[in-house]
């Protein structure tokens, strides 16, 4: 029994433009506490009522390079023609303390993190359809008509690679999405592998 496995995992979430993803983690943060969300930095503008610091941590493309030169990130992409990445101080520092931690980004980030942290348990959202994906990035409100258009046209390569992904849920009904978000979330906390130092005395206890 390996007994020096990581006490943390690493979640990683990705999906098309409206699928539903952010909706779907913010509710699975209120059940799963103990998970936190890394903040993604982004050369995106913010949307109306998005904060610095709590969406995203917005910075200026120049900004953003030299970020890059200094090796400060884990991931990162360009993604609807807008610079992403995750910082790894930020990802370290949470795993190090002890703590799950979530990040919601794309294909391209997924595929960086699957290299350099192996273990991480990734997931996709897909839509229930295309008409339903782009009447939720209509409802949404938040984008232009010009932006929708790019993100729906940008779906299909995003869901290309959805089975490069340890688990596929499709968020048609959003409580049974949630359910199984947080179903695939106590799966992983019970492999043995994370569970061993915490039963250790109770299975040495059977054991006796
Ligand atoms: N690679 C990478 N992708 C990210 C990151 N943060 C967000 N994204 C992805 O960028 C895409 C656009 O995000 P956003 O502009 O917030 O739009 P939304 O997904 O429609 O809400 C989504 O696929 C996100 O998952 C990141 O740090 N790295
Ligand atoms: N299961 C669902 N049924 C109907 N509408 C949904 C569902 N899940 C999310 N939505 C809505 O779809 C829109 C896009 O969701 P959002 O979480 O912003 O998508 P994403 O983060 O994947 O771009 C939001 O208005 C959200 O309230």
């Amino acid at each position: 029994m390996n007994t020096t496995a990581p006490q943390c995992t690493l979640f990683v979430v990705a999906a098309p433009s409206g699928a539903g993803k952010s909706t779907l983690v913010n509710a699975l943060l209120e059940r799963e506490p103990a998970i936190s969300l890394s903040i993604s930095h982004t050369t995106r503008p913010p949307r109306p009522g998005e904060q610095y610091g709590r969406h995203y941590y917005f910075v200026e493309r120049d900004a953003f390079e030299q970020e890059i030169a200094d090796g400060i990130f884990l991931e990162h992409a360009e993604v609807h023609g807008n610079l992403y990445g995750t910082s790894r101080n930020t990802v370290d520092t949470l795993l190090a303390e002890g703590r799950d931690v979530l990040l919601e980004i794309d294909w391209q980030g997924a595929r960086q993190i699957r290299k350099s942290k192996p273990d991480c348990v990734s997931v996709f959202i897909l839509p229930p359809s295309r008409a339903e994906l782009e009447r939720r990035l209509r409802g949404r409100g938040s984008d232009s008509a010009e932006v929708i258009a790019r993100r729906l046209h940008n779906s299909r390569e995003e869901i290309a690679h959805a089975h490069e992904f340890d688990y596929i849920i499709v968020n048609d009904n959003f409580d049974d999405a949630l359910g199984d978000l947080q179903s695939i979330v106590r799966a992983v906390r019970q492999r043995s592998g994370l569970q061993w130092k915490r039963h250790e005395a109770l299975i040495q206890e059977l054991l006796a």
